[in-house]
């Protein structure tokens, strides 16, 4: 066969090579070891020297055209193939990014931290404790008799036994106040101690759930009086409000304070919604007084030594009068619209 006929057969093939695999078989066929242009040149060594001088150059001439004509397949190839991975893998860097919504706390959670915060700069800690109590923690402690209203199932949950299960029913908490019982029991006195957290009761309207957020407080030591607990709260309500909140107490009772009262908050009522610190209005936002002696001794305390303040307020209360929320029910429904509004 003549090189002119082996040229064109050769420079057909890679021309008509699909990928660089099919590629590298014709390079390795035509200029391998083994390789049919290779061989050629082998051949080279059985001639005359006028033959030499003629194949010789031609041979060589072949070789670069081939070795040529594979090197610019071989690109060709692959740019083909990252034409097709652009073509692919093609990305629109200039498009939008997916908005990526972010969350917010709850605002029972957002009060809860700024509570536990104003009442951390006033040397009181965090007390917490099971959410399921016995009726002794939740009711007798508290010098809650056994037949008071409180105790009645329309406002308490209990818990249902199984038959046989002669173990008394537990009650949901229906307020922290149990937490300080078990934390007066716990570590004794003096006591300088908030207790925030969920409680429960069998209620449910526009100012009332059956699960909202209660925040107590207690504090006992050698002296402690009415005037300690007024400060307090003082300090308390303008930290929260962030203004001057003046406070007013009414003599009110509960069966684990005496004296017991009722405070206000100063505020004016501006056409629907209420400003805190200023006006002639008030708004009753807690209950406190001063530990009654039969709740020490619950808690181990002796009350001749012993005495000191507690109060107790609903954290959603007091979110909804920061916030302005109407309805109390608007806390636990979980609609995303109002969460991302107040969140
Ligand atoms: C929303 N809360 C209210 O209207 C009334 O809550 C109050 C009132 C007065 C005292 C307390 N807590 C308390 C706790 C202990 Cl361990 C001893 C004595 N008292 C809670």
């Amino acid at each position: 066969m003549n090189l002119d006929q082996l040229k064109s057969d050769w420079l057909g093939r890679i021309a008509a090579a699909t990928d660089e695999g099919a590629l590298e078989e014709l390079r390795v066929a035509a200029l391998g070891k083994k390789g049919e242009i290779s061989l050629k040149m082998r051949d080279l060594g059985g001639m005359s020297p006028e033959e030499r001088q003629v194949a010789g150059p031609a041979l060589n001439a072949l070789k670069d055209e081939v070795t040529t004509a594979i090197a610019a397949k071989k690109v060709a190839l692959g740019d083909a193939a990252l034409d097709e991975r652009l073509k692919a893998e093609w990305l629109d860097v200039t498009l939008p990014a997916r908005h990526r919504r972010v969350g917010t706390i709850h605002p029972v959670s957002q009060v809860t931290e700024e509570v536990t915060a104003i009442f951390a700069d006033m040397g009181f800690a965090v007390a917490e404790g099971p959410q399921i109590e016995t009726d002794w923690y939740n009711f007798d402690a508290l010098n809650i008799p056994g037949h008071h209203p409180a105790r009645a199932e329309m406002d308490t949950f209990y818990t249902h036994r199984a038959e046989g299960d002669d173990r008394p029913p537990h009650v949901l908490r229906t307020h922290t106040s149990p937490v300080q019982i078990r934390h007066m029991e716990a570590h004794g006195a003096p006591v300088r101690v908030i207790a925030p957290g969920r409680v429960y009761r069998a209620d449910y309207d526009q100012t009332h759930t059956p699960m909202f957020h209660q925040v107590e407080g207690l504090a006992i030591d050698r002296d402690i009086s009415m005037a300690n607990l007024k400060w307090v709260l003082e300090e308390f309500f303008s930290a929260y409000f962030g203004t001057k909140v003046r406070t007013r107490f009414r003599a009110s009772h509960f069966p684990f304070t005496e004296p017991s009262a009722e405070v206000d908050i100063q505020c004016s009522w501006e056409g629907g919604t209420v400003k805190v610190g200023e006006g002639s209005d008030w708004l009753e936002v807690l209950g406190s007084g001063m530990v009654h002696p039969k709740v020490l001794q619950a808690g181990g305390i002796d009350p001749a030594e012993w005495q000191g303040f507690a109060f107790g307020m609903g954290i959603d209360r007091i979110a909804m009068l920061k916030y302005g929320i109407p309805d109390l029910r608007a806390f636990f429904d979980s609609d995303l619209r109002w969460l991302r509004h107040y969140g």
